[in-house]
């Protein structure tokens, strides 16, 4: 199947009550990782790619054939799109749909609201005028995004209303507690917000630093209107902790596929699990 932008796939997802994952990608062979997961689940799938990890595989150059070919190759059949995460600038959003990504980010939550909606609304209708779509931020996340650190900032539910109606975005991450990286004892989420915020503006909430949620409040997330939820951390966590499991027990190893074999299968048991837990298995 083709790549498609996040609009069908979100706005289904809010309908029957379930979240499409944007599982991170990091290089060709978590990619591969990930399609396979998403078709396996008979899944739709967000590959979310930063802009750091986006300029680790060569840029958005590189990664948009990298993905159509896996597609092609893999015989993915399941609807996928490529989304810039956390795009910084105009410049950055442009450059990724001029090289074929379907969706992206523009993360301006740390600007004043005037100045946000305007940024936000630059990169919409570029994006718009291409048919991909756009996902805009109010408040912050807490934890640490693509090397930076900060604390967790609620959103004002009036602002969100403003983003999505004055910028025109497709999906918003309202931040409420949730964390980037792993959470210091339970997340405390603002399941109330959520509601509020759902309710005002409509549009499919997303909710950032996904991993190292319990079950039941990814639910309670999706009940109150999250139809996206983002996952990097945890595939890194079990990529990681296959490949050194690898290395102490195999002092011989060193052809860099046996290496990293493990971290794949790693990722694709784990990718599977969460589009289960999210509900979106069998709904490509
Ligand atoms: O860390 C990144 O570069 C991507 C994340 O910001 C992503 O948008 C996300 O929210 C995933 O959070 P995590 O599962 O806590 O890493
Ligand atoms: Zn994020």
């Amino acid at each position: 199947m083709a790549l498609v932008n996040m609009v069908d796939m979100l706005n289904k997802a809010k309908e029957e009550h379930y979240a499409v994952a944007q599982l991170n990608i990091n290089n060709l062979e978590w990619t591969q990782a990930v399609l396979e997961a998403a078709q396996a689940e008979n899944s739709p799938v967000i590959l979310g790619v930063s802009e750091g990890a986006g300029k680790y595989m060569g840029g958005p150059e590189v990664v948009v054939p990298m993905v159509k070919a896996l597609i092609e190759n893999m015989e993915i059949t399941v609807p996928v799109a490529i989304h810039l995460d956390h795009g910084s600038s105009f410049d950055a959003c442009k450059r990724a749909i001029d090289a074929g990504y379907t969706s992206v980010m523009i993360d301006k939550s740390h600007f004043p609201l005037e100045e946000n909606i305007e940024m936000t609304k630059d990169v919409v209708e570029y994006a718009h005028e291409r048919g991909v779509s756009v996902e805009g931020e109010i408040g912050t996340v807490g934890g640490t995004e693509d090397g930076v650190t900060g604390g967790i900032k609620y959103a004002d539910p009036e602002e969100c209303q403003r983003l999505v109606t004055e910028a025109g975005v497709d999906a918003l991450a309202a931040a409420l507690g949730s964390v980037h990286g792993p959470y210091q004892g339970e997340p405390v989420l603002g399941f109330d917000e959520m509601k509020e915020i759902s309710e005002l503006t409509g549009a499919p909430l997303v909710l950032h630093g996904g991993s190292g949620i319990p079950l039941e409040q990814v639910q309670k997330a999706i009940d109150r209107g999250h139809a996206k939820i983002n996952v990097n951390t945890e595939l890194q966590q079990v990529w990681t902790a296959a490949v050194r499991e690898k290395l102490n027990n195999d002092s011989d190893v060193y052809d860099p596929r046996k290496v990293i074999g493990p971290g794949k299968e790693a990722i694709v048991k784990t990718a599977r699990e969460t589009l289960r837990n999210f509900g979106s298995s069998n709904k490509a």
